[in-house]
């Protein structure tokens, strides 16, 4: 969230007489202000169709480390190219009135609320989010690099690079979209072009022609209506585990820290994680960083991601891990999780985690093409239970940090935007991901099934609290359901038997389970669930199968059931 001050208000139509006096061009656009949010950007005049060019800006408008500065020589190779854009700016703004670029300075926000302006009450919020350890990271970083150059300009203070950093974080575009050579990370300040506001998925373009850069609509926009950027990627990213790209995809992590707002319910939103291996295969030696690595903040272009494992995390420690991890192309250890996406590199590598030596031997011979995609049924629930154990860490920490945030000295937009973003990141750990990988005879999958829903409902009064009846009864549904998905885990299963501890145990098993077959009344109830096939010995089988395969996972809060068929 931008602070806008009344100065910069009243900078405005001096602003817009110098864009216009100096050859920007506005196509049906004003500058405006939402009425809900009071945030400033720019409005359509008229309804405007796809395709229409929307505003234009001439590079001479442009603030550039390619301009002649020459108190930047002896910085160049050493600082980066974001501090030396700050730097330029830094200078225009020291220069006041004298500076071609006034009017411009004169509107820019006096504040950014990106976590490096927060307050040390209001870093707490953070705790157990990915940014909690960013953040500091990142603020040290900033503070060594202005050690190197604050005694330029005749002194630049703290309060002022930050400004300055934070105004080029939250507005600079990539250098690259003027010079499409260009391979550094290089940015450019856009007056105008940096007017417009952040909505995920806007069907935005900008090019760069005629030594100036064009904003088209690629979507047909209302009149009087906000027109938003995209500050994303502009083309559909493919997530791929292999592939960083998707990291460029703003997810609120990214925009409170480079921008300082947050978007409730971000379709965007990613968390990183990673998985760090040690010296042995047990789950309790799964260690998940208190919170991971963030990526640093990012200009309204993107930025790469680098990745390295430390000598601490290495699977080095375990040969044949390693050897199995290196041969399927799984060394990378850090991972990106959306709500509705697992890293099927991040379920590769836990099933490695868990492999028993016995698994590892096995494995060594038959890894083939489909690298780890299935080891066997026990691993399978291993790593799942890794993979909750893991997910679970973060949402405890999640919690933990929430309740823990004094509210004493904290800022109310600061509380706000904070919330929004540890909800996103929360429901990312809780979505649909860990559940559609567990495409099992769960609770949910059974009562879909109509027929067999109205029928249970004739037998048991409360399905939820008896899920585990209802799993057993589904099981032996499905079995006999020529159609079914899960056929081939029936038949890798068919002939599967409980191994009790003792005659007395099986004894006692055999009898609570007639007892529970006699007071369920089934054929009498329901043709569903005739005598034929509702015996005594299906139900045996089935608890077996529960028993054995069942794992329990956690949706919203709440323990439930669920079988991993293959
Ligand atoms: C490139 S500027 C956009 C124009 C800016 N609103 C202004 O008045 O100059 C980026 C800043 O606009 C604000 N912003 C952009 N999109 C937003 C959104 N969807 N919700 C809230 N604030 C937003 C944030 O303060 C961000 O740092």
């Amino acid at each position: 969230m931008t602070i806008a001050t009344d100065a910069a208000k009243e900078n405005g139509s001096n602003y817009e007489k110098w864009l216009l006096d100096n050859g920007a061009k506005f196509n049906n656009v004003v500058f405006g202000q939402d009425p809900k949010t009071a945030i400033s950007g720019l409005f359509s005049t008229c309804s405007i169709p796809s395709s229409t060019l929307l505003v234009s800006i001439p590079s001479s408008l442009f603030i550039t480390t390619s301009r002649s500065y020459s108190f930047l020589t002896p910085f160049l190779n050493s600082l980066s190219s974001r501090t030396l854009l700050s730097l330029c700016l830094l200078y225009e703004k020291k220069r006041g009135p004298d500076s071609f670029f006034h009017p411009y300075i004169g509107i820019l926000p006096k504040n950014v609320l990106t976590p490096l302006w927060f307050r040390e009450e209001e870093l707490e919020l953070l705790e157990g989010t990915n940014l909690e350890v960013g953040v500091k990271k990142r603020k040290e970083s900033l503070i060594k690099e202005w050690k190197t150059i604050r005694d330029l300009h005749d002194g630049i203070t703290w309060p002022d690079y930050l400004w300055a950093v934070s105004i080029v974080t939250s507005r600079a575009f990539p250098y690259s979209l003027v010079d499409p050579s260009d391979k550094t990370s290089a940015e450019v300040l856009i007056p105008l072009a940096d007017a417009l506001n952040h909505e995920p998925r806007r069907k935005i373009f900008w090019k760069y022609a005629n030594d100036a850069l064009e904003i088209v609509t690629e979507e047909d926009i209302g009149a009087r209506a906000q027109i938003f950027n995209n500050y994303g990627p502009k083309k559909k990213l493919l997530i791929s585990p292999s592939s960083p790209t998707h990291v460029f995809l703003l997810s609120d992590n990214k925009v409170l820290l480079g921008y300082g707002f947050t978007i409730r319910n971000n379709p965007d939103d990613w968390v990183a994680i990673k998985v760090s291996f040690s010296n042995s295969s047990t789950l309790s030696q799964i260690q998940i960083p208190s919170s991971s690595q963030t990526h640093s903040d990012d200009s309204l272009g993107t930025n790469g991601a680098s990745d390295e494992l430390s000598d601490d995390s290495s699977p080095a420690r375990i040969p044949s891990k390693e050897y199995l991890l290196s041969f399927g192309g799984l060394t990378n250890t850090r991972h990106f999780l959306f709500s509705d996406y697992l890293p099927p590199a991040l379920l590769a590598q836990l099933r490695v985690l868990v492999m028993t030596d016995t698994e590892v031997e096995l494995y060594m011979n038959v890894a083939g093409k489909r690298w780890c995609e299935f080891v066997g049924y026990r691993n399978e629930l291993a790593m799942l239970e890794a993979f909750k154990e893991l997910v679970w860490k973060k949402i405890s920490g999640l919690r933990r940090g929430a309740k823990q945030g004094k509210l004493k000295n904290v800022r109310r937009e600061v509380l706000d935007s904070v919330e929004i973003y540890r909800e996103g990141e929360s429901k990312v750990y809780t979505g649909k991901h860990a559940l559609s990988y567990i495409h099992a005879y769960e609770y949910d999958n059974a009562m879909n099934d109509k027929s067999f829903a109205n029928a249970i409902k004739k037998i048991i009064d409360d399905v939820y609290e008896e899920e585990d009846v209802v799993l057993m009864l589904y099981l032996i549904y499905e079995r006999h359901n020529a159609t079914s998905p899960w056929r081939k885990f029936f038949q890798a299963v068919d002939g599967y038997i409980m191994m009790a501890e003792s005659d007395e145990e099986e004894k006692e098993k055999r009898k609570q389970i007639e007892q529970l077959h006699h007071s369920l009344q089934l054929g009498a109830t329901c043709s569903i669930f005739s005598d034929a096939v509702y015996t005594i010995d299906n139900f045996i089988w089935a608890a077996n199968i529960i028993d054995t395969f069942s794992l329990t996972f956690y949706q919203d809060g709440t323990a439930r059931t669920g079988i991993v068929p293959t």
